[in-house]
């Protein structure tokens, strides 16, 4: 369907401002459930998950896992070898990614009559958005109201001199057609644990350095601790309570680290994000433009006729939660009567290998929140599955009750699959299923979820 014209104003009943997963998901159900739908984005429609986020990454934790587990058929299975090879990891990101092009995002979106605005915008009123590009605006009417989801973009750390030097941050990293030999990567949060594992596998003499007491602050210390054993033992220089003081750049990296100087063929930064809130007028709407986050009530209702989704919204920045405050936007969009969103069992994962998965609370963020909280923790290494598995083998089952209620509230799991055995922990603490009832069910064993018996046993 043709571009509304550059310069040209536009009356339709909905704006998506921003493309990511939950504005192109919004757009899409929104437009076929018949509404006139325009989907504005200044980049690729798609947002950052596909392009320079989720996919490609997991499209390099996947093979650097097969090369691990190559290694550990040694011990295993018999003799094997594997020539590491970045050139088919690489190529296997452009193709998903279609060398960095949106079409296959943006025909089923058209398809379904959404029309497309390229350019930058910005909130002008409630119901208005003004799309600018090459000098040229386009104001865009909405009836029924605007949808906000402009994601984020990497944060920027006031390191002394950083800035001047050619860093990686996730968009450039997901581009690379060679390993670095020497990497340092700032930040031991999600993404920087997952690189940092990928690179290591793959040859590059690794510095993670990280400036929390511990890897994965917001997970639980046992979690840190064993990845911290994890990554050390694959080569991996695991730096934690650091700060970085200076970087320049001659060719070479020189990162000024607690006085010491690191040297490193290519820095990478992944050290957390910020909103993109800055310049899209939420002040037209009666918003703060310097807030961190839009405040959304349980209909993602964020002011007049304005609706707000995604890592914006700061209930988590997951491209699951994306969609699913999407499909909540459209559906109150809609005049549909539903559910209000809930974000008690948020689970997130961390894909390294052991998988780093959690649900709800933390037993900090538990106490923190005045409950009565009793703890179970289990060994994955002392559990029958662990032990059969073999090398690679090792992490924690840990489930975080509010012991008046007898229901558990948060649950954290460090293992090989931990990402799928999570799930029945999301179901017990979105369900509020009786930690009683939970204890008493079946087990099959010997798997990876039969460890949860063992971690709610232990509770007290
Ligand atoms: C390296 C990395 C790995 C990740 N891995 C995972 C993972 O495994 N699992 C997971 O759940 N999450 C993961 N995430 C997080 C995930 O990518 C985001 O949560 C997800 O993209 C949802 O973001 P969003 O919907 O808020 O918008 P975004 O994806 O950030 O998209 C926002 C869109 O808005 C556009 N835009 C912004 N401002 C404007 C403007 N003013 N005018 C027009 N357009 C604008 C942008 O161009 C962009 O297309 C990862 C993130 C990174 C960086
Ligand atoms: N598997 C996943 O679901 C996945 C993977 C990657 C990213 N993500 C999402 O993307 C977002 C960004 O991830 P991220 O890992 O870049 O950010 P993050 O904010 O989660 O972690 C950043 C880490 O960098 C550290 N840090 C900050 N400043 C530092 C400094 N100057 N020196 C050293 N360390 C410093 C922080 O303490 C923190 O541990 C996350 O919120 C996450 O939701 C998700």
């Amino acid at each position: 369907m043709a571009e509304p014209d550059a310069g040209s104003t536009r009356d339709c009943d909905v704006v998506v401002l921003g493309l990511g997963p939950g504005g192109e998901h919004a757009a899409l159900k929104l437009a076929e459930a018949g509404l006139d739908v325009v989907g504005v984005d200044e980049a690729l429609v798609g947002g950052e998950c596909p392009f320079w986020g989720c996919t490609p990454s997991k499209l390099m934790v996947r093979p650097a896992d097969l090369l691990a587990e190559v290694h550990r058929a040694d011990r295993l299975a018999g003799a094997s070898r594997v020539t590491p090879d970045w050139s088919l990891v690489a190529a296997r990101i452009r193709e998903a990614n279609h060398d960095w092009t949106d079409s296959q995002h943006v025909e089923p979106l058209e398809h379904a009559g959404v029309r497309i605005v390229r350019g930058h915008g910005r909130l002008a009123g409630p119901g208005v958005v003004r799309v600018e590009r090459e000098g040229l605006a386009t104001v865009l009417r909405a009836r029924r109201g605007v949808v906000l989801n402009t994601g984020t973009s990497p944060a920027r750390l006031p390191i002394p001199g950083l800035a001047e030097t050619p860093y990686w941050t996730n968009r450039e990293v997901m581009t690379i057609t060679e390993v670095p030999q020497r990497l340092v990567v700032v930040g031991g949060g999600p993404n920087g644990l997952e690189l940092a594992q990928v690179f290591a596998r793959y040859g590059a003499q690794v510095t993670l350095l990280e400036a929390a007491s511990r890897i994965a602050p917001h997970d639980e210390p046992e979690a840190s601790q064993a990845l911290t054993a994890v990554l050390s033992d694959e080569g991996v220089d695991v730096r934690a309570g650091v700060e970085v003081e200076r970087v320049d750049h001659d060719g070479t990296f020189h990162v000024v680290v607690d006085g010491e100087t690191l040297h490193a063929d290519e820095l990478l930064v992944v050290a957390g994000r910020s909103t993109n809130l800055a310049d899209v007028g939420l002040e037209t709407v009666g918003l703060d433009p310097g807030a961190a986050t839009v405040e959304i009530d349980e209909h993602m209702r964020a002011a007049d006729r304005l609706w707000a989704i995604g890592d914006i919204t700061g209930k988590g920045a997951y491209t699951h939660v994306s969609r699913y405050q999407a499909a909540g936007a459209v559906a109150d969009l809609l005049g549909r009567d539903g559910p209000g969103a809930d974000y008690r069992a948020v689970s997130r994962v961390t894909f390294t290998d052991p998988e780093l998965a959690s649900v709800g609370m933390s037993e900090d963020q538990a106490r923190a929140a005045g409950l009565d909280v009793r703890v179970g923790l289990a060994h994955v290494e002392r559990s029958a599955r662990g032990w059969l598995h073999g090398p690679g083998t090792t992490g924690i089952i840990k489930v975080v009750e509010d012991a008046d209620r007898g229901v558990l509230v948060g649950a954290t799991v460090l293992a090989p699959y931990g990402g799928e055995v999570i799930g029945m922990l999301v179901t017990a603490v979105h369900a509020e299923v009786p930690v009683e009832r939970l204890r008493t069910m079946h087990y099959a064993y010997p798997t990876f979820h039969r460890g949860i018996e063992a971690a709610l046993k232990r509770l007290g």
